[in-house]
């Protein structure tokens, strides 16, 4: 199995190390392309992987090809390589807003898998939502599935509900490291150290979140855990729901969302 990747940005640069990192496949299996040389340059002194002379090479040495290029971009880059898409190839997609269908209008030939994945992705930590086009055997999503799982965790989806999730866990991380950060700045003008302000922020976050997937209890539930009677978190709850911190989040959200939707 050989794996293209066109586009080696933040999100294809962070598949790349994971998938290299798990040791899914050697670089030696692996092409890449940008039309930035200076990226290119970088990650073949750093990862020995293939630099292919343009995308049609790319895609002619490739059985994989993942596209992380923006959503603007994606079109011109079909019609790049359609002429060399056969029914032996996988693309996946990892943009938002570009529909299977979407892709199948300008390529005719291939198996077409739709992902959203996030950056966390970077450290294995990711979670990527996928839906596949209906040529795709079971073998071949367990191709695309085990891409997936090497940056973290995979679920499938119905195609309608791929933006959402895209608003959900792709767009999200942005909104936690701002909260993150929120923390941290209260906790550096309270006297902490801007580091010691981080981790302690960081890990109250990242901690938080596998208790909410290892226990299973409901996040309402292990907040009550946290809030002694007139003591000192309640206090903090009830400031964020003073300044609307549900309703801000929940408008965020769909904000992303929405933007998705107009993007078509
Ligand atoms: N960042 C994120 O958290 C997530 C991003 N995504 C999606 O992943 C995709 C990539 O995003 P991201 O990595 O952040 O974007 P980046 O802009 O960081 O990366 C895209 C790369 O593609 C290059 N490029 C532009 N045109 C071409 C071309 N014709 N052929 C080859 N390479 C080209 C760009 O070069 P140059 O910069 O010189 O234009 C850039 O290096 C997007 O569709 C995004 O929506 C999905 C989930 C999460
Ligand atoms: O902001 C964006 O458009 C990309 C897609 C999802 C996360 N980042």
């Amino acid at each position: 199995m050989r794996i293209g990747f066109i586009g080696m940005g933040n999100m294809g640069t962070a598949l790349l190390k994971t998938i290299i990192n798990a040791k899914l496949l050697s670089p030696k299996n692996i092409f890449v392309y940008d039309i930035s040389h200076d990226k290119l340059n970088k990650l073949k002194n750093e990862l020995y992987v293939n630099i292919s002379a343009n995308n049609k090479s790319l895609v002619e040495n490739s059985d994989i090809i993942i596209l992380a290029v923006k959503p603007n971009i994606y079109d011109t880059v079909l019609r790049e390589i359609k002429d060399l898409i056969d029914n032996n190839k996988i693309i996946i997609t990892i943009a938002p807003g570009i529909s299977i269908e979407h892709v199948r209008n300008i390529i005719s030939k291939g198996k077409i898998a739709r992902t959203i994945p996030n950056t966390p992705a970077l450290i294995g930590e990711g979670i990527t939502a996928i839906t596949y086009s209906n040529d795709f055997s079971e073998e071949n999503k367990k191709i695309v599935q085990d891409i997936f799982k090497s940056c973290g965790e995979i679920v499938e989806i119905d195609e309608k509900l791929i933006d959402i999730a895209m608003a959900v866990s792709s767009c999200s991380p942005a909104f936690v490291y701002m909260f993150i950060e929120a923390i941290a700045d209260a906790g550096v003008s309270l006297g902490l150290t801007r580091d010691i302000a981080y981790k302690l922020a960081s890990k109250a976050v990242s901690g938080s979140g596998s208790m909410v997937l290892k226990t299973g209890m409901h996040p309402g539930q292990l907040k009550d855990m946290v809030t002694s009677p007139a003591g000192t978190t309640i206090q903090g709850v009830r400031t964020l729901e003073k300044y609307g911190m549900r309703s801000a989040v929940i408008e965020a959200i769909i904000a992303s969302y929405e933007k998705v939707k107009s993007l078509k």
